[in-house]
């Protein structure tokens, strides 16, 4: 993790690395991969997602993926659910030197809260610093590929949930809000294209990590 603080850099800390992109992206398909890789080098790997990650944080993420609530209300309780996410697992595994692995983190509030549905990029950023200020990923990888080549993987598979239901424009508003976050990153978003097979995805994941590990 990037400690802001005199922490940043200690040996007995972990790294956190997040997976991003819009729904049906391969996010899911490449984590496990990279927890077993990561695993096989002797690293403790917790692996956890957002929304979710703790018992109340699921309990939240019912209410966020399945509620009608108020767009703001949706901001406020993805952070909820983050802050004990960080409490409870996040902070706790970094500090003890594993290695966490997160499907989403605050860069998917910003694609589908921010870039979605439109609030302003201030008022995310002001949640953002309550909530932790102090820490950000070391490493995200953005899985990045056209909207309909997404939207065919998981048409057939699944039951949508309320951001899964959304228009087109919305998904391609988080997209490119997604690709934006990317380009200002200063290198800590890794953009993956993703309309590619598996195996490539994977080959070109493997030499992203194996680079960041060294
Ligand atoms: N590179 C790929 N090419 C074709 N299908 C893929 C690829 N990656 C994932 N899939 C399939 O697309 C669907 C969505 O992938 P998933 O990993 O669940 O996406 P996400 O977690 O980003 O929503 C799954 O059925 C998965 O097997
Ligand atoms: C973390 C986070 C997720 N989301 C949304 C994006 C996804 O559509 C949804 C759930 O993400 P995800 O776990 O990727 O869905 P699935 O299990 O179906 O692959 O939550 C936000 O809108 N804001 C956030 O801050």
């Amino acid at each position: 993790m990037t400690f802001q603080s005199s922490s940043q850099g200690s040996a007995s800390h972990g790294k956190f690395i997040t997976f991003e992109g819009i729904d049906g992206a391969g996010k899911s398909t490449h984590i496990d991969w990279l927890c077993h890789w990561l695993r096989s080098q002797g690293k403790e790997v917790v692996s956890t997602r957002e929304p979710g990650g703790t018992p109340l944080g699921e309990k939240l993420r019912t209410l966020i993926l399945n509620e009608p609530m108020h767009l703001e209300t949706e901001a406020l309780l993805v952070f909820a659910a983050r802050r004990e996410h960080l409490a409870e697992v996040i902070e706790p595994a970094l500090a003890r030197g594993a290695w966490v692995v997160s499907d989403r983190f605050t860069d998917a509030t910003f694609a589908y809260q921010g870039g979605g549905r439109g609030i302003s990029r201030e008022k995310l950023q002001i949640l953002e610093t309550w909530t932790h200020g102090h820490l950000q990923p070391d490493l995200t990888l953005l899985f990045d590929l056209p909207l309909e080549v997404a939207r065919q993987r998981i048409i057939a598979e699944r039951n949508l949930d309320r951001f899964e239901r959304e228009q087109a424009e919305f998904h391609e508003r988080v997209r490119f809000a997604y690709l934006d976050r990317a380009a200002k990153s200063h290198g800590r978003i890794r953009t993956l294209q993703s309309d590619r097979t598996p195996e490539e995805i994977r080959q070109s994941l493997e030499e992203i990590i194996v680079t960041f590990c060294k």
